[in-house]
C-alpha cells in the first residue's frame, strides 16, 4: 500500500482495541493522518508509537481535528457506543461526520443519524468483517448513509477496504468499475450497512456450526456403539487440510479451523462455551419480522445457549475459529 496518497484524510479514531488500533495501523500505512482516543491510556500511547496523534480526551479529539471533522468509533456495540455517539455529537458541528464501524443494532443506527441530523452532523453505519487479520488482508466494509457522506469519505474506506487482490469480478457482472470489487458497498440509508452486517454475522454462526458439526460427527465414527466394520478412526486435522483444497466447502473458515487443529488436534484448550455479541439474535429477529424461515441461522444461535449448559466438541471448534478471526477469548465454565 502507497504511503503517497494524494487524498489522504484525517481522522479521528475513538476505540483502540484490536479492532479500532489495527485500523490505525493499516490508515497510517494508506498515508492517512490519525489521531487516536481511548479510555485506556496504554491504546493511546500505543499507536502514538506507531505513527499517529493521541488525545486525551473526546474534546481534545474535537479541537484537534480539522473540519469537517471525521470521527470513527470502534468502541464494542451497545451501551458503550451510545455514550460515544452521544458525547460526540454534543461536540461536533454542522458538516462533521460520525462513523460507527461496531456491530450495532441497525435501528439504532437509523434513531442516532436522525437526532444527529437536526444539528447537520451526518451519521454513516460501517459493518466491518476481517476480525483481527484486517490489518494486513483488509476490511470487508458495508456502509450505511447519505451517499454525499459515504463518496467524501471513500478514500478511507478505499484504504479500509482489502482492494481487489488477485480475485476476478463474477463472471457476467457489468464491466463498470465498481467499490465492491475493492471490497467494500454503500448498502443504502442509514443503518443499512450494519443490517447487511447483521445477515453476515448470522450466516457466520450458520456456517461455523454446520462444520462444528460436521467435524464432531466423524470425530465420533469410532464410537464403540456403531458396528466394527463401520468404525472409522479419522484424523480431523488432515480432513480439514485436504477440504482446503478444491473442495465445495473450503473457505476462510475452514482455513481458520484447520489451523486450529493443527495447533490443538482435541481443542481441549476450549471449553466451547460460545458467546455471541448480538447479530444472530437480531437476524432472527429480523427473519421473524419479514415472516422468513431461517432454520439453520436459528439453530445456530440456540446451539450456542447450549453451549453454556454442556459443552461439545462442536462447541469448543465454534471457539476456536472466533478466537482465530476476531481474537475472541472464551469465558471459562465456573
Ligand atoms: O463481527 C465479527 C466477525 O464477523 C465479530 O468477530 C463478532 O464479534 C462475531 O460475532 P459473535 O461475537 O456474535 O460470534
Amino acid at each position: 500500500m502507497s504511503t503517497n496518497n494524494e487524498n489522504a484524510m484525517q481522522i479521528g479514531m475513538v476505540g483502540l482495541g484490536k479492532m479500532g488500533a489495527n485500523m490505525v495501523k493499516r490508515l497510517l500505512a494508506g498515508g492517512h493522518h490519525c489521531i487516536g482516543y481511548d479510555v485506556n491510556s496504554a491504546n493511546v500511547d500505543a499507536i502514538i508509537g506507531a505513527g499517529a496523534d493521541g488525545v486525551s480526551s473526546l474534546t481534545e479529539l474535537a479541537a484537534k481535528l480539522p473540519t469537517p471533522r471525521i470521527v470513527w468509533c470502534m468502541v464494542p456495540a451497545g451501551e458503550l457506543t451510545e455514550a460515544t455517539v452521544k458525547a460526540l455529537g454534543e461536540l461536533l458541528e454542522s458538516g462533521d461526520v460520525i462513523i460507527d464501524g461496531g456491530n450495532s443494532f441497525y435501528k439504532d443506527d437509523v434513531r442516532r443519524s436522525e437526532a444527529l441530523a437536526d444539528k447537520g452532523i451526518h451519521y454513516v453505519d460501517v459493518g466491518t468483517s476481517g476480525g483481527v487479520w484486517g490489518v494486513e488482508r483488509g476490511y470487508c466494509l458495508m456502509i450505511g448513509g447519505p451517499k454525499a457522506t459515504v463518496d467524501l469519505l471513500d478514500p478511507i474506506f478505499k484504504t479500509l477496504a482489502p482492494g481487489k487482490g488477485d480475485i476476478e469480478p463474477t463472471p457476467g457482472r457489468s464491466s463498470e468499475p465498481s467499490t465492491v470489487e475493492q471490497g467494500y458497498a454503500h448498502c443504502g440509508p442509514a443503518g443499512s450497512g450494519h443490517f447487511v452486517k447483521m445477515i453476515h454475522n448470522g450466516i457466520e454462526y450458520g456456517m461455523m456450526m454446520a462444520y462444528a458439526e460436521g467435524f464432531d460427527i466423524m470425530r465420533n465414527a469410532n464410537s464403540k456403539n456403531l458396528p466394527e466394520n463401520l468404525r472409522y478412526d479419522l484424523n480431523l486435522t488432515d480432513i480439514a487440510e485436504v477440504w482446503r483444497r478444491g473442495s465445495v466447502v473450503s473457505s476462510w473458515l475452514l482455513d481458520l479451523t484447520a489451523g486450529a487443529l493443527v495447533e490443538d488436534p482435541d481443542l481441549a484448550g476450549y471449553s466451547g462455551y460460545v458467546e455471541d455479541s448480538g447479530e444472530g439474535r437480531w437476524t432472527v429477529q429480523a427473519a421473524i419480522d419479514e415472516a422468513v424461515p431461517a432454520h439453520v441461522l436459528t439453530a445456530a444461535l440456540y446451539a450456542r445457549f447450549r453451549s453454556r449448559q454442556q459443552n461439545t466438541f462442536s462447541d469448543k471448534m465454534i471457539s476456536a475459529m472466533r478466537k482465530k478471526f476476531g481474537g475472541h477469548i472464551e469465558k471459562k465454565l465456573s
